[in-house]
């Protein structure tokens, strides 16, 4: 066959087009070829562009975690400038998770009406009838206490740090327990951390509301992590008083927090109900005998003598300063270990909302119908401009 040099030339650059898109010239009788040979390290990668997305009036960010019942993401609100995660819920989901839609629909109910500094707030709840989505819109938190245990050294967080985290986790529970709410599921993995290091309880799904009217907290059912669950329920027993199933679990997060174990195990759920069932625990020797005391007594076998909140306020290492003698353990950074400071991940959504494609003669063609432009609120592109400025400039305002 005959050949000529574009046949030659193209087969020893085929790769090279497939992959770098090689730029042809041709003129017009065939017979001047230029191949434009790019080299890798010629090629500037761009980071994809993020597309912006909205629901009602909250513009939304990176993933922030993933649960049983969905996502959640973290999202900027456009009216009042505050950062938040939205629970990302699908009704298809829930429905195939045992109690799913009654435990959200019961977290939705409580969490309206709560609004303390130590529990997570609920600021809005949105429907997407045509997605089946939910999406709760809650305070934002820097991370989790679990993931904090799981990342520092020993699983266990210096004793001056478990004390500040442990006297909030009593405030927070104090305010539930006065609201007639039995929170049942208190543990390091229900426990977030907002900026300033202030705790919030949250998952309130099996939480109870005792009845305003009855004088006692009997409960009858528990849906709990079984690791933080009393004796009387690893018994099966039939009622038990629920601020103290509470009190319990805070006890077993305390001995969490600060010997980096659990004072009960077992290889199977049943193991371990047998092992809580038994109540024999032991509590490490290089512990201080007054955290030591204050566990025993939190781990009361006998709910009755397991003290009330007031009670564990006036232990002696409830009542001391522990001093700030080692490090204190960070939140984990956001986006798989990139991100130390928790930068606000919605700024790259927000600059592609935000992009002004307009020449000074007036908004480009583009402009007039980019999507953008159908997403964005109805406001002047100054305003628009000023929004990005003032959103890059501030530290969102936490409420
Ligand atoms: N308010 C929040 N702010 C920041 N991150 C959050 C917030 N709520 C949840 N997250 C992150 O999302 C993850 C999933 O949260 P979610 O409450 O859906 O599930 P979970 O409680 O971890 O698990 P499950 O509900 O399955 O027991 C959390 O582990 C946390 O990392």
């Amino acid at each position: 066959m005959e050949s000529n040099p574009t046949d030659v030339c193209y087969e020893s650059d085929h790769t090279a087009e497939s992959e770098f898109n090689v730029i042809n010239y041709f003129n017009d009788d065939d017979s001047n070829l230029f191949f434009h040979r790019v080299d890798s390290d010629q090629i500037i990668y761009q980071p994809r562009q993020k597309k912006a997305k909205l629901f009602g009036q909250y513009i939304m960010g990176d993933i922030l975690g993933e649960g049983s019942y969905g996502k959640v993401k973290e999202c900027l609100d456009s009216k009042t400038l505050c950062r938040r995660a939205v629970k990302i819920l699908k009704k298809k989901k829930l429905r195939k998770i045992p109690n799913g839609e009654a435990n959200v629909k019961r977290e939705i109910g409580l969490l309206r009406h709560l609004n303390h500094q130590n529990v997570i707030r609920l600021y809005d709840v949105l429907h997407n009838e045509e997605k089946q989505k939910m999406y709760l819109v809650v305070e934002y938190c820097v991370g989790g206490l679990q993931d904090m245990l799981d990342y520092a050294p020993g699983k266990k967080f210096p004793i001056w740090q478990a004390h500040d985290y442990f006297h909030q986790l009593l405030r927070g529970l104090e305010y539930l327990h006065s609201q007639s709410i039995v929170h049942k599921d208190i543990k390091p993995g229900n426990l977030l951390i907002a900026t300033n290091e202030v705790v919030k309880i949250t998952d309130l799904g099996v939480a109870e509301v005792l009845d305003i009217y009855m004088t006692s907290d009997i409960c009858r059912t528990s849906q709990g992590s079984p690791a933080f669950q009393p004796p009387e329920i690893a018994n099966g027993d039939e009622e038990f008083s629920g601020f103290k199933v509470d009190i319990w679990s805070s006890g077993v997060t305390l001995y969490n927090f600060t010997t980096g174990k659990y004072p009960f195990e077992g290889d199977n759920i049943f193991r371990l109900f047998e092992n809580i069932a038994s109540g024999e625990y032991t509590i490490p020797n290089e512990l201080d005998s007054s955290l030591a005391e204050l566990l025993r007594h939190l781990l009361e076998y006998n709910p009755a003598n397991r003290p009330t909140i007031k009670e564990i306020r006036e232990y002696s290492w409830m009542r001391r300063k522990h001093p700030q003698n080692t490090e204190r353990v960070p939140s984990p950074p956001a986006n798989d270990m990139l991100d130390a400071h928790h930068r606000m991940s919605v700024l790259p959504y927000l600059e592609d909302l935000h992009r002004v494609e307009s020449t000074d003669d007036g908004p480009s063609d583009d402009d007039k119908t980019s999507k953008h432009h159908q997403l964005a609120p109805p406001s002047p592109s100054v305003a628009k401009k000023q929004a990005v400025q003032k959103s890059k400039k501030s530290t969102c305002r936490q409420s």
